[in-house]
Parts: structure tokens; sequence; C-alpha cells
């Protein structure tokens, strides 16, 4: 049928596929400027989502803006897989100076963190020959056949976790399901498998987020991860780390890893590293992935206008000192938080890191009984007062702030007094089960 002047919801309604849908609300953009979108219907919303973490430096930000016009124009081929180019070597050189490791590695650039934990997952198989994986519940590692399999987030239940998967308690301090559910149960579960049905010389690895978002921005007690790395150490188990939305200084530290002073073997980056582009990386050992030629490939991998943004994006967090400014706003939203949290009782939890913040609804403090209906109806009055948030969580209750690591201090206060007005709104019932009912969110 031909397309009537309708709306980008109506029109998005008859033509996008439903299956790559995660919806909060008729949210349409038409354009975005730093740490702002404007609807289609020109109202400002402050970005608080950064699309899931992608936008590390906002919207249009000039350097990105400058490195991909310049490759783009003179576009050194299209991708690595059969001629190299400037932007894709200087960036893996990067990647290899920010991240630790004492021995030979390389770099493996894709277009997502589903891909890139997929090919880590396929490499260290292929390298090591041991079948056995283990993971935490709670994970999302992907939206692709394997990276879903390794992956533990209710969402994903209609996907088949691979055979040989084993799946830990992630830390959860604020809810608990069972005695000693804040660390030492997984580390003793984890001791308990590698000593019967998971024996280290067919584990090929320990794969973990640092902070674990989408599973609800769980923060795991300090040397939690550093507890997990050593056993990897200890059994000769490779320790992957999934720094895709957490990582590059989104916690007021390089690597969301960095908070117990690991070294991960292998690192997958994603979503801000792009700024905005499809980008993704694995950095890790030669042995693993230099052994072999035409392993792991997709035509666009090391494209040079993604590869281009990502050298930008690591420039300009290194010479405007985002890591810093990450932490400020990180300290200025969690204090502002606490306040919102001393008038309403629908905060249960606040917790995170830099610009990775979760806050948990609950319907009663004492029973923590989750909130989603009200979870889904404050983002919703969010974006009708001018903020973009959304959620995660396995009980869909937990708001996630990941907004730009350009966030200003003016933009943090007024994203904060937005979240205060939305929530009172939803307290006081101001927001109808009809104005959420068409969204399914997750
Ligand atoms: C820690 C972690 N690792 C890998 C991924 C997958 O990245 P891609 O969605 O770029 O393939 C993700 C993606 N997270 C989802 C993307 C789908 C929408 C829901 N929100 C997310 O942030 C992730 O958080």
């Amino acid at each position: 049928p031909a397309i009537t002047n309708q709306g980008l919801i109506a029109r998005d309604a008859a033509s996008v596929a439903g299956i790559e849908k995660l919806r909060f609300g008729p949210f349409a953009i038409q354009s975005g400027e730093g740490n702002t979108l404007i609807t289609e219907d020109g109202r400002r919303l402050i970005d608080f989502s950064a699309s899931w973490g992608a936008a590390s430096l906002g919207h249009g930000h000039p350097a990105i803006v400058e490195a991909v016009t310049r490759t783009v124009r003179h576009m050194p081929s299209a991708s690595i897989l059969s001629t190299t180019h400037e932007p894709g070597v200087a960036l893996a050189e990067k990647l290899l100076s920010l991240t630790p490791g004492g021995e030979d590695r390389r770099v493996w650039f894709g277009h997502s963190g589903s891909d890139a934990n997929e090919t880590i997952i396929r490499a260290v198989e292929a390298a090591t020959g041991k079948k056995r994986v283990i993971a935490f519940i709670g994970a999302y590692h992907g939206g692709t056949a394997l990276s879903m399999s390794v992956s533990g987030h209710t969402a994903q239940s209609h996907a088949a976790p691979r055979p040989g998967l084993f799946l830990l308690p992630y830390p959860n301090i604020y809810r608990p399901h069972f005695p000693g559910h804040v660390g030492e149960v997984a580390l003793a579960q984890l001791d308990y498998l590698l000593a019967t049905v998971c024996p280290p010389h067919d584990t090929a690895a320990i794969i973990f987020e640092a902070i674990q978002a989408d599973g609800g921005l769980l923060v795991p007690p300090p040397g939690f991860i550093a507890a997990i790395a050593e056993r990897a150490q200890r059994h000769g188990i490779l320790l992957v780390c999934d720094e895709v939305k957490v990582g590059l200084a989104r916690t007021g530290m390089m690597h969301a890893f960095d908070a117990d002073g690991i070294t991960p073997d292998l690192i997958s980056f994603g979503k801000g590293l792009g700024g905005g582009l499809p980008l993704s990386a694995v950095v890790g050992p030669a042995s693993i992935l230099d052994r072999t030629t035409a392993f792991a490939m997709q035509t666009l991998c090391g494209n040079p206008v993604s590869c281009s943004a990502g050298l930008a994006v690591l420039e300009t967090i290194e010479r405007e000192k985002l890591a810093g400014n990450t932490a400020a706003r990180g300290k200025q939203i969690m204090d502002g938080l606490k306040k919102l949290a001393e008038k309403h009782p629908l905060i249960g939890d606040i917790r995170g890191r830099g610009l990775a913040i979760g806050v948990e609804l609950v319907a009663n403090r004492t029973t923590k009984e989750p909130a989603g209906k009200a979870c889904q109806k404050i983002v919703y009055r969010c974006f009708e007062l001018g903020l973009l948030v959304f959620y995660v969580g396995m009980k869909s209750n937990v708001l996630e702030l990941t907004p730009p690591l350009t966030l200003t201090e003016a933009e943090a206060a007024a994203g904060l007094a937005i979240l205060d007005q939305a929530i009172d709104d939803v307290t006081q019932d101001r927001v109808p089960d009809a104005a959420i009912a068409a969204y399914a969110g997750w």
C-alpha cells in the first residue's frame, strides 16, 4: 500500500519487523544533538540510555563526524578481511595499548557485542579442544545463536543453552535468592563444578561481566571477580570478560574489570566502542586469535569507517578525560538518586559505578516485590516529560541509567528532576495502564 503521510510510528509498524523491537513507548526520533535526542514532533529528550550504551560520545560528536566523514570520503576499501588499512591497524594498535596482557596479543573486529562474544566462544573451543563453558545466570552476551547459548538472561529463555554450559548465580546483594547469594555461593559452586562435572581439562572458558548489566545492573562485591580470575588462572581455564556494556570508561575506570585489578585472557568490546556506529572488538592471545586464518569472518569486519569512529571514541575518551567526567557525573546522579529515595518508596535500591547505574523499583521495600508495571510507566512518563531511559533486570524492574560519557552537570541535574517528577506521577497513579498496554518491553 502507498505510504501515506503517517507518522514514523505507524510507518514503522507497517514496515519494520517486530522480532527486533524492544519498545517501551511511541519513541520516534528525528535527530540527536550531543546528549539530547529530538523526537519526531520536535520535543527534546535528555538521553540517559545512549541507545543502550552505544552512543558513548552522545550524538553527532565533532570528533566522530570528522573521522567518519574523512574516512567515508577516501574509503580504503570496506573491509579488513582481504585488504588492510590504516584505520583498522591503528585501532588494533590502540586497543592493544589500552588493555592489560603480557603475551603477544591480537585484535579481532566485528560489528556487535554478539558477534564478538560468538567469536570468542568459537575461538577458545577451537584453540583448546575443550567443550565446557561456565557463565552466569542473568548474563546477556548477545542476540546471535552462540552468544545467546552462553547467556543466562530470562529474556532469552527461548534460546537453548549450548551443550556443556554451566551457569552460576551472579551475586545479587540487594535481592539474594538464597543464603550466600552474594558471592560465596557462586564461588563454592564453581569449585564444586570444577571438582565434579566441569573438569578444568575440558573447560574452555569462564565468561562474565564485571557488572552484570541486562541482568539488573548488578555490582558484585569487591574481590568477587578477582576470586573468579584466581580460580581460572589456577585451573588453566581462559578468563573472558564481556566489557560490551560497561567497558571503555563507563564505570569511571578504563575497564570495568579494573575494579578488582584483574587481567582477563580475552576481552570483548562493543556498543560504546563505535560511538554509535556498528563496531566490536575482541582482544586476546595471538595463540588463540592468530592460530589460523579464515575462521571468523564477516564481509564488513574491520570496516574503515567504523574503525575510524572507534579511534575517535578512544582518543576522545583520553583527550576529554571522560573517565573522570563519568566518575563525577555518576557520583552526582547517585547522590541525587539517594535524595529521591528519601521521598519515593518505589526506589528499592540504587547501585552502579560511574555512568552504569541501576535503580531497582519495588512495590514494597520490606517484601521487595518487584514493581515492573510502575517501572514501565516511569519509562513512558519520562519520555513524555523529556528524558529517555529504559529498564533491565530479570524482573523488568531496574531503570538502567547509561547516559553518554559526555553528560554535563546540568544535563544530569535536569534528568534527575524529570525522573523525580515521573516517579511522583506514577506513584500518584497519573499514568493509565492504557498508556503502556501496546508496548511489550522485555
Ligand atoms: C554485556 C553485553 N554483552 C553483549 C551484548 C550484545 O551486544 P549487541 O547487542 O551489540 O550484539 C550486550 C547487549 N545488550 C543489550 C542489547 C539488546 C537490547 C537490550 N539492551 C542491551 O543493552 C550486552 O549488554
